[in-house]
């Protein structure tokens, strides 16, 4: 379980988060969304302790996280950043092995082996195991990082998945397959965490939906209970229409062209 109590965050004088709270259960997976600058990664930042709030509270499963030892963090939660940039030659299968070193000290243990090639079958890229990372589309490349952190929380089913931006320069098919292997581990029992810029996409996947502007919630809770065309155009400042479409659990948000 995550638990996030009345966190900020400033920066020199700007209070880039102002009183965050909302707790995510087992299985649950959360969709962070709002405009350029609204603090979404800042806030992905302070879940993952890579910065520490001013005030409020983070507990993962009950413990605050500044209560974790490095290495208990690191086979707790993982996290996808937005630029995973690979200068070295490493095949596929070696950067998917890295999401295990905080597993093992000097060689893989065999259940680091199985769990790789288990995340590996799961993301598709088991093909690809042998080529230079490098000579993959961002598609693919995006899609062996996944597997990375997949890999890194794979036996720990009380695990939290933190992904920013996974979809970004993605094609349609690519996004899907993305945030469909987001939904699959939240449907396994982990805590899944991403930013989306895209509004149907983070309602169509994700059990809640957070919606930030300025640092500040403007709401949270359930797609069909958040999505709305007045928090829509208070996060954004656009408007736009809603469309019932037979199938999903939430209207499809179109903005209607008008700019205020
Ligand atoms: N260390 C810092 N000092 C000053 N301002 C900062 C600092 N870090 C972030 N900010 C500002 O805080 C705001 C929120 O940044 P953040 O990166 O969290 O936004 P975001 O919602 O992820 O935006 P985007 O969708 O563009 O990625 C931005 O205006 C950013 O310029």
């Amino acid at each position: 379980m995550i638990s996030v109590q009345n966190v900020s965050y400033i920066a020199g004088r700007k209070k880039i988060l102002n009183d965050i709270s909302f707790q995510l259960s087992p299985g649950e997976m959360l969709a962070v969304i709002g405009a350029n600058g609204a603090g979404k990664s800042t806030l992905l930042k302070l879940l993952c302790r890579e910065m520490n709030a001013q005030s409020g509270s983070i507990q993962f499963n009950g413990k605050a996280i500044n209560a974790y030892a490095i290495k208990e963090l690191a086979q707790l939660r993982s996290v996808l950043t937005q630029h995973s940039t690979v200068s070295l030659l490493f095949t596929v299968k070696e950067l998917v092995l890295m999401g295990r070193y905080p597993h093992f000290e000097h060689h893989p243990s065999s259940l680091d082996l199985w769990v790789i090639d288990e995340v590996m079958r799961e993301t598709g890229i088991t093909d690809f195991a042998l080529r230079d990372y490098n000579t993959l589309s961002g598609g693919e490349q995006q899609r062996v990082q996944l597997a990375r952190v997949i890999a890194q929380i794979y036996d720990k089913p009380n695990a939290f998945l933190f992904l920013d931006e996974p979809t970004n320069g993605l094609d349609l098919l690519y996004q899907q397959q993305i945030l469909q292997l987001a939904r699959n581990m939240a449907d396994r029992g982990y805590t899944v965490i991403s930013i989306l810029h895209d509004i149907n996409f983070a309602s169509r996947y994700a059990d809640k939906i957070l919606i930030l502007k300025d640092g500040q919630t403007v709401a949270f809770g359930e797609p069909k209970n958040v999505i709305n065309c007045e928090n829509i155009h208070r996060a954004f400042n656009i408007h736009v229409k809603l469309m019932d479409c037979e199938g999903l659990k939430c209207p499809l948000v179109i903005p209607s062209g008008v700019l205020v």
